[in-house]
């Protein structure tokens, strides 16, 4: 008889089927740990990771139980690192999921259709990837002394925050770290919130590096080439990753560098399976692989500013623009003082429009927010008070001209413009309020001659389309550019000197606690995408259309000044006991109705009370999610909070694994999920 191993295998269970460790398996393989294998699971077989020898004791236990085989593996894949298994094995138990679940999502869904044949080939074509072409020598900028400062700080190791300006430089500071650590013979991960906003970006890098091999990691690549660019990483042949949230799990075995770019932005947590934060998860990876992490940003996330105040982080500051180039005054415009009339029937406010024709007279370019697609938010019948609400959710369907639509932005549901109103037949039914559609329409109007573009997730929805539509901004083809948040991010627009926020006030009265937080940073972004060409920059403006222009965040936007900013709201957060002083997590739930969903969280917290040990943390009553029924299944929610983020882990711990026993309990509930430092409440 040939001799067998026993070995802890990690496979895909997901949380709800209460399996989160790694399950014993029995090989004819010495399989070392971080090997990809195939092993039978109930009656299918599934692909895993080997986690490790299992103890001969594992085999008493299951004693009776027959330990089944190790059904195959891939012989010819380096087996993942143990820093990689650290990272993944950190990342279940701080976001409360299965170690598998977390591992296999980790790597390329194709890997695991593969045997060695195929992987050989696979490998073969990932070696053989290009490098970017040997030109001529990159012609490197002299670099400003901030530029230099924070390059110098990076050296000393650990987390630095590099709060930069818009258009201080921050990229080029990233380049010249990646050139370091290429230098030294090691890979640099370069993390993005959208890859696809930033198409400047990879140019940028493949100009600066050729003879190197770069690959992206996000979620527009193609099945295969998600495959080749990991396997080049894994292997080590990549000496750049750029990528998006999912490349932070990106085995890399030579890791010298993380940086994570625009820190702030939301998309860096993930909003399912586990809800993890790749800015947080790059920081212990930083710890565990000893590389340099550098956080990003103009707006910093409070809690990173909050690190860095207390030295956690190492601040490394850059608040000039480059070539001396002047931030854009910031005007507030007083809606109160527009007459009524206007401000019913236009989005734009006089003092608005002189601006942009001023601008189209000079020939400079303007770039005009407003965060809502569509044409109008909703329709209305003045008859009887008909509005254009979904079926399905508790939220308005949104009008869409251009093809003559109602959108829900919630289930999807689309449906035709009723002729007449569906509830009196009334022939006159009416927009109400206005989205990016419906302000182009009026630009165009108000601004005969100028040439207006749209872009919003509507008009990028074809491939290469967004590349198209920046690309013809940059080259001056457009004067005036209408869209949603998505033009506020990154955008290096040479011709732009004139930015206006529609109607941001909304979120100033929101219940979520970083709703201000969010639109301080989305208008600081918009802002610094005006003037960034220094011989243009003096005359550049950001207008804002505001009913509130004493509120203090308006006030310290017309500063630049994020750190007055900062200051106040951590003051506030402070007194209220919220993050960065207080810990939260979220436990959702979803079940066909708002009394089942609660129900099932009552249930819940009535199990933690039971707990042996609190620890110090408060459950809140079960409450309606923001909205509370999406194709028609019913959300609620309950809030966690503790002072201290071990006891709320211990807590976590003890308690989320006896939910899934709850569960079964609870027929009416379709899904639950816990979101550990949730973004949005
Ligand atoms: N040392 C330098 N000398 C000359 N030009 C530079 C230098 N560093 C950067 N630049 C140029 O300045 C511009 C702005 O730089 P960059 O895009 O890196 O700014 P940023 O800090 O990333 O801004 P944002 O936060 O707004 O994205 C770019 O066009 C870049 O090529
Ligand atoms: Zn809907």
């Amino acid at each position: 008889m040939s001799e067998s191993y026993l070995v802890h295998v990690a496979v895909e269970a997901p949380q709800h089927s209460a399996l989160s460790g790694p399950l014993t398996y029995r090989a004819t393989h010495p399989w070392p740990a971080g090997s990809v294998v195939q092993v039978p699971l109930g009656r299918r077989v599934v692909c895993g990771i080997v986690w490790g020898a299992a103890p001969e004791a594992a085999a008493e236990e299951g004693a009776g139980l027959a330990l089944r085989d190790v059904h195959s593996g891939l012989a010819g894949l380096p087996p993942l690192s143990d820093a990689w298994r650290a990272l993944v094995q950190f990342a279940a138990g701080y976001y409360q999921r299965g170690l598998g679940e977390v591992a296999l999502a980790a790597l390329p869904p194709e890997l695991r259709k593969l045997d060695d044949k195929q992987l050989a080939l696979r490998l073969r074509r990932a070696q053989s990837m290009s490098l970017v072409p040997q030109g001529g020598e990159p012609e490197l900028p002299p670099l400003t002394p901030e530029q230099q400062a924070a390059l110098d700080g990076v050296d000393h190791g650990g987390v630095s925050l590099l709060h930069g300006s818009t258009g201080s430089g921050k990229t080029e500071v990233y380049l010249r770290l990646v050139a370091r650590t290429l230098a030294a013979g090691r890979q640099a991960l370069v993390l993005v919130p959208e890859i696809n906003l930033t198409p400047q970006l990879e140019e940028r890098f493949s100009a600066r590096f050729p003879g190197r091999r770069i690959v992206s990691l996000h979620s527009g690549l193609t099945p295969a080439q998600r495959l080749k660019h990991w396997l080049a990483a894994h292997l080590g042949w990549a000496d750049i990753v750029l990528g998006t949230r999912m490349a932070v799990l990106t085995p890399l075995p030579r890791l010298g560098l993380v940086v994570v770019d625009e820190e702030h932005d939301p998309s860096y947590k993930s909003q399912e399976g586990a809800r993890y934060s790749a800015r947080d998860l790059a920081v212990y990876r930083g710890k565990l692989e000893q590389a340099a992490v550098v956080l990003g940003s103009a707006t910093p996330s409070l809690e990173s500013w909050y690190h860095a105040q207390r030295g956690r982080y190492r601040r490394l500051a850059m608040p000039t623009r480059i070539g001396g180039a002047a931030l854009p005054t910031v005007r507030l415009i007083d809606m109160n003082h527009v007459p009524r009339e206007v401000a019913r029937t236009s989005a734009l406010s006089p003092a608005l429009l002189a601006a942009l024709g001023s601008r189209l007279e000079r020939g400079e370019q303007a770039l005009v927010l407003l965060n809502r697609r569509g044409y109008a938010p909703v329709l209305h019948c003045p008859d009887c008070g008909w509005k254009s609400g979904c079926a399905h959710c508790s939220a308005w369907r949104v009008f869409h001209r251009i093809d003559r639509t109602l959108r829900c932005h919630h289930c999807g549901a689309c449906e035709r413009v009723p002729r007449a109103c569906p509830d009196c037949g009334n022939l006159d039914i009416q927009p109400l309020g206005r989205g990016t559609e419906r302000l182009e329409e009026q630009l165009a109007a108000a601004l005969p001659g100028a040439r207006i573009a749209r872009i919003d997730a509507d008009t990028t929805r074809h491939k290469g389309s967004l590349e198209a539509q920046l690309s013809s901004v940059h080259a001056g083809e457009v004067d005036v550019l209408v869209g949603t948040q998505m033009l506020a991010k990154g955008h290096d627009f040479r011709r732009v000197t004139l930015v206006a926020a529609l109607n941001p006030d909304a979120a100033l009265f929101s219940s979520d606690f970083r709703a201000g937080e969010r639109l301080f940073a989305l208008l600081m972004q918009a802002a610094g995408r005006a003037g960034r060409e220094a011989a243009h920059s003096a005359g550049s403006e950001m207008l804002v259309q505001t009913w509130h222009p004493a509120h203090p965040l308006y006030q310290a936007l017309r500063a630049h000044d994020y750190a007055a900013f900062a200051a106040r709201t951590l003051e506030e957060r402070e007194m209220a006991g919220l993050p960065p002083y207080a810990h939260l997590a979220l436990v959702r739930a979803e079940a066909r109705t708002q009394e089942a969903a609660q129900a099932w969280l009552l249930a819940a917290s009535e199990q933690a009370e039971r707990l042996p040990e609190k620890g110090g943390v408060t459950l809140y009553p079960p409450v309606p999610s923001a909205i509370a029924r999406v194709a028609d299944v019913e959300r609620a929610q309950m809030l966690v909070e503790c002072e201290s983020r071990p006891a709320l882990q211990r807590f976590l711990a003890q308690w989320v694994p006896g939910l899934h026993a709850l569960r079964a309990e609870h027929k009416g509930v379709l899904r639950w999920a816990v979101d550990v430092d949730p973004l949005a409440i």
